[in-house]
């Protein structure tokens, strides 16, 4: 492969490289060429890279690199993208179930371009209530802390200090730092694994922020408004006595622009 055509997309503002891998073509165990294509200096740029693949029970599967290039589990700002990507490809209207590494996901675009995409759910007793964070799992890994102004929180360091605790280890864990606005609106940022950096925004981050915010009773609210650097998403659920169900992601997703790329493998 000397040339590789992409596509930019970004979800309130964690970006990805986003490829067409319908035929197959793409090298997927190459590490340094994913690594590359995410490189904000010598290559695309992004915060990790997204293949669209064909999936025999569902109208396409979600394959997701983190920035490293290395594969990594659910991104839910991604799994907007990708559903805005498959819309502008033709190969959904505007419901579809995809397949990704936790399973199935139902979506739905809106009329207004935004996306939302239902998560995984999330069973009670699997969430790890600490004095000072909560570790919870929506797709990925996340850790989550009130602070006080969070605006001027070093999140760079503190994220990177709890990402590869021991606490964590060897798997590491993605951090979310988080401060209330009113009884149904939290500020958040992230630092993200595997892009090892704070991104802009980070959509199982937000559900894991809603989520553990509704199990420690700081919200009551279901209908939860999650501000992230990148702009914002809302996050909505149901509950029983065992579970979060029904937990939807919806924000904006967009196309930025598409390309071709001279590659070496
Ligand atoms: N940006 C993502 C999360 C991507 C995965 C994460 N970096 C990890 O390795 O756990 C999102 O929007 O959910």
């Amino acid at each position: 492969m000397e040339k590789l055509t992409f596509f930019k997309y970004q979800g309130t503002g964690n970006d990805f490289v986003m490829i067409d891998n319908r035929t197959g073509f793409f090298p997927k165990e190459n590490v340094q060429l994913i690594n590359f294509l995410c490189d904000r200096r010598f290559g695309i740029g992004g915060d990790g890279l997204i293949l669209l693949e064909n999936d025999s029970s569902a109208d396409f599967k979600m394959v997701y690199y983190n920035a490293d290039g290395n594969e990594s589990t659910m991104c839910g700002n991604g799994g907007r993208c990708i559903v805005a990507f498959a819309h502008d490809l033709g190969i959904i209207d505007k419901q579809t179930t995809f397949n990704a590494i936790d399973g199935l996901h139902n979506a739905t675009v809106n009329e207004n371009a935004t996306i939302a995409l239902q998560m995984i759910d999330v069973d009670k007793k699997s969430i790890k209530i600490n004095d000072d964070f909560t570790f919870l799992f929506t797709g990925s890994p996340h850790h989550v802390a009130v602070v006080n102004n969070v605006e001027n929180f070093d999140v760079f360091t503190h994220g990177k200090q709890i990402r590869y605790s021991d606490l964590y280890a060897p798997g590491g864990t993605n951090v979310n730092f988080v401060e209330q606005l009113n009884s149904e609106r939290f500020k958040i940022r992230t630092y993200e694994r595997g892009v090892e950096d704070e991104t802009l925004s980070c959509g199982t981050g937000a559900t894991a922020v809603a989520v553990a915010m509704n199990v420690l009773g700081i919200t009551t609210s279901n209908k939860i408004a999650v501000q992230v650097e990148g702009g914002d998403l809302q996050i909505t659920f149901d509950q029983n006595q065992e579970k979060y169900f029904n937990v939807m992601l919806n924000g904006a997703a967009k196309q930025v622009f598409k390309g071709e790329i001279s590659v070496k493998e």
